[in-house]
């Protein structure tokens, strides 16, 4: 626990709920205005573990104490497989466990918030420079990339394994396009991939936002090991939260509350609060005080094949990176068109496979993974009971539309095209995974055993003009008025590549949109 009177009890201005990648930049902008009293919430404790600083340990950093390690249900679009769900629960959230790659997505994912909401500060013009304040990018200045904003942006070079280059190279002899990073709104090309490292080490939100001279800050409170078990309701608004901790659970009081608490546990916090669908809370044995069916629902995930496998000709030396070192985004049919991209191959610089399959040793084999940017697939993540303890039920529903399924198939395609071609002849021992595939339910079956997550859950506060969406434009939930959902929960659908920059840009959103409109 930091922070002088996080011993009793607090009253605060503004409560954030989860001090992950959206709540701890949350916590450093709301707390720049020195009369705002800012609490930041943490479930779990500050980073400690060295390992989250090395790039390459990211990998290993999951099932240690501070992943929450979720378990999906089992998923009959993926053999009936259930899928293991890294979530960072400390200061800096998911920040901490995550691969580090920074993609901000597509203009054309940021358009469909638009449609969806009808009001274009969530458009890809009038985020550039939301974007752009959250980065130090080496081409920052240029127009398109940001400049001295809190989080560093690495564009490797030298240290990109010579596999990743032959990988490049193979992809622009296909006749994709070379490009430097993938933010700067054209995704569809062959570049190593942005990487949010600095001297060698992770950067996480925490590191970034929560500096020295922020964390000294009178008016912002940290404290760790305490999670929100519920809020309590009166009239249309939350009159308080009831905390559990260390010395037992407490009862806060703020002005306004926001969820940043994440994918899962933001929806799951406001069902046991009996906010959420009647039939999910009846099954629960939580009585229902306001029903919002979408609640929950609309859970999006990215999945990647794991994969295209090929024993190598000679050693692969380790990643200096962090093993995903470059992304391929591509279309569907004509892989080189321009466009929204639908399909991705990533070059592994180790041999990642899915339980189903054996792993050969390190530095023998690689992989070549691969995806669907846009999966149409909807699940759920529901409330089991009213306690901390009750698992949560998570249903990403994976592979449960013929659109899903079949993009896969052609992505599966596009990293074997890849994967043959000459420039990786040098590397190319031979195929391992999946062997011969000669009809759809084939490729099928060895896709449903080969995927695993990509770690991007979304989705489940969906934000909206409809009457069903969960939060407002302004991220306020409908509900109520001095609620706010602030995290990965509240994407309508996902980018297309991995989603760390687009809640970043959400929570800088929100932030500018406070300091204007309710701190005045
Ligand atoms: C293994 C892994 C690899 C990934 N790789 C990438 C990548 O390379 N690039 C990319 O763009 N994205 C990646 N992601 C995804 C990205 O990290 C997440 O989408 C993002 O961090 C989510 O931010 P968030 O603020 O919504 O939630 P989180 O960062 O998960 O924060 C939620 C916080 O709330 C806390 N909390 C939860 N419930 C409560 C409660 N009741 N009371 C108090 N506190 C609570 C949690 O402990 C946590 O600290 C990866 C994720 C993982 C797990």
């Amino acid at each position: 626990m930091t922070g002088a009177n996080a011993e009793r009890k607090p009253n605060s201005d503004i409560v954030i709920v989860g001090g992950g990648s959206a709540g701890t930049l949350l916590a450093a902008r709301l707390s720049e205005e020195p009369d705002s009293r800012v609490l930041l919430i943490e479930a779990g404790e500050e980073a400690a573990d060295p390992d989250i600083w090395n790039p390459a340990a990211w990998p290993a950093l999951q099932g240690r104490s501070y992943d929450w390690d979720y378990r999906t249900e089992p998923q009959a679009g993926t053999a009936g497989r259930v899928h293991h769900w890294a979530r960072g629960r400390l200061i800096g959230g998911s920040s901490c466990l995550h691969a580090m790659g920074y993609m901000r997505g597509h203009p054309s994912d940021f358009q469909a918030w638009v449609d969806t909401t009808g009001d274009r500060r969530w458009s890809w013009d009038e985020l550039l420079s939301v974007f752009q304040a959250i980065e130090n990018h080496p081409l920052g200045g240029d127009g398109i990339h940001g400049k001295g904003g809190p989080l560093p942006i690495h564009l490797p070079a030298d240290e990109v394994s010579p596999l990743a280059r032959a990988f490049i190279e193979a992809g622009a002899a296909l006749g994709l396009p070379r490009l430097e990073g993938h933010n700067s709104g054209e995704m569809i090309g062959v570049t190593p991939n942005s990487l949010n490292i600095r001297d060698g080490r992770r950067v996480t939100t925490a590191d970034a936002w929560l500096t020295k001279a922020v964390r000294g800050r009178k008016n912002l409170t940290i404290l760790t090991g305490s999670r929100v078990r519920r809020l309590n309701l009166e009239g249309n608004q939350v009159r308080s939260l009831e905390v559990v901790g260390r010395q037992g659970s407490v009862e806060v009081f703020a002005d306004q509350i926001v969820l940043c608490a994440g994918a899962l546990e933001s929806p799951a916090l406001l069902m046991r609060s009996g906010i959420g669908p009647h039939d999910v809370l009846d099954a629960a044995g939580v009585g229902c005080l306001i029903d919002m069916p979408e609640i929950g629902r609309n859970l999006q995930d990215h999945l990647l094949g794991a994969g295209n496998l090929y024993a190598a000709r000679e050693p692969v030396p380790p990643s200096r990176l962090q093993h995903s070192e470059s992304m391929a985004y591509m279309r569907a049919d004509n892989f080189t068109a321009a466009g929204q991209p639908e399909i991705v191959v990533g070059c592994g610089i180790a041999p990642i496979v899915s339980e189903c399959f054996q792993a050969p040793a390190a530095g023998t084999a690689y992989t070549l993974l691969f995806g669907i940017t846009h999966p149409t697939s909807r699940g759920s993540v529901r409330i089991s009971g009213p306690e901390l303890g009750d698992r949560l039920l998570i249903d990403p529903a994976y592979l449960q539309t013929g659109r899903d399924r079949e993009l896969f198939r052609q992505a599966l395609e596009a990293a074997r095209t890849i994967g043959h071609r000459d420039e990786l002849a040098g590397w190319r021992e031979r195929e391992l995974l999946p062997g011969t595939l000669n009809n759809a339910a084939k490729m099928d079956n060895f896709i449903a055993r080969s995927v695993i997550t990509h770690h991007h859950p979304c989705g489940t506060c969906r934000m909206g003009k409809d009457s069903d969406a969960v939060v407002d434009a302004n991220l306020r939930l409908k509900a109520l008025d001095n609620l706010y959902v602030v995290d990965a929960s509240i994407m309508p659908n996902l980018t297309a590549g991995p989603i760390h920059a687009a809640v970043l840009a959400i929570a800088e959103t929100f932030a500018r949109w406070h300091r204007e409109t309710l701190q005045s």
